[in-house]
């Protein structure tokens, strides 16, 4: 049986490729064996593997089985726009049963563990009146949030931690990402958040320089999500 996450964030840009990838390195780390899932992704660029999503191709090499780029990814569409205006553009309409395909194929592998990174935050419309989050409903996965330390962000989480509860779903434990350096009264934020999430804390990645060839593993705790 393979443990399966979603992964969602505030919003977009708060860390949550950083984020999964210390989430596949701590469960590595572990011994477990580790993928990643990317649904739906907008932005492509010309990278050493040839036109590619960079998040797609950071949670391929986070993984600990390696996975051809295709199994990683569900829909990549190639303007860095909101996902449901690209596929629009392009005439190719996001699927569920595409998305649910490429899951099973991934639960399919011997991984213990997946991690799925959203798109976006939360309410990510993916057309025709329907969200990503009606997918992950669907799917009926446990909810990793990534708060991208950053004024504003207490709102946004309280929102998708009700956002979440509303949708029935269970929030497994979140995580804060420093985005930025020296946030004013960053550990008074963590506190307050602290204080309100009723979900398990699951760590604190600090702003990094260079945040993709760090350890982030060492950053998180996942005890709480293998109870
Ligand atoms: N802890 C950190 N320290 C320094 N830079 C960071 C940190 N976390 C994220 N970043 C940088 O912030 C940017 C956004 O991070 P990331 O790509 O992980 O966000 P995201 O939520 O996955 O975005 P998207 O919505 O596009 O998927 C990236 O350029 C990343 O390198
Ligand atoms: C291009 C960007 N990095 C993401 N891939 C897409 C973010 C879509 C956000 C949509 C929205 O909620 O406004
Ligand atoms: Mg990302």
């Amino acid at each position: 049986m393979t443990k399966t996450f979603f992964v969602t964030g505030t919003d977009t840009d708060v860390g949550k490729t950083i984020s999964c990838m210390a989430l596949l390195q701590a469960a590595t780390q572990r011994g477990l064996r580790t993928v990643g899932y990317k649904p739906v992704a907008s932005g492509c660029e010309l990278m050493e593997e040839g036109l590619c999503n960079r998040d797609v191709v950071m949670l391929q090499r986070a993984a600990s089985i390696k996975l051809p780029y295709d199994q990683v990814v569900g829909y990549a569409f190639e303007p860095a726009v909101a996902p449901h205006i690209a596929a629009e553009a392009s005439g190719v309409p996001i699927r569920f049963d595409v998305l649910s395909d490429g899951l099973r194929q991934l639960k399919q592998t011997d991984a213990d563990i997946l991690f799925v990174e959203g798109a976006g935050g939360w309410r990510l419309p993916v057309g025709h009146g329907h969200f990503l989050s009606d997918w992950v409903k669907f799917e009926d996965m446990p909810v990793i949030l990534v708060v991208g330390a950053r004024m504003g962000c207490l709102n946004h989480a309280m929102l998708t931690y009700e956002a979440i509860r509303h949708d029935h779903l269970n929030l497994a434990g979140w995580c804060i990402n420093q985005i930025h350096q020296g946030m004013s009264h960053y550990q008074e934020n963590l506190d307050t958040l602290q204080a309100l999430l009723p979900a398990p804390f699951l760590g604190e990645i600090p702003y990094l320089a260079r945040p993709h060839e760090s350890d982030l593993g060492q950053y998180l705790d996942i005890s709480p999500l293998l109870d």
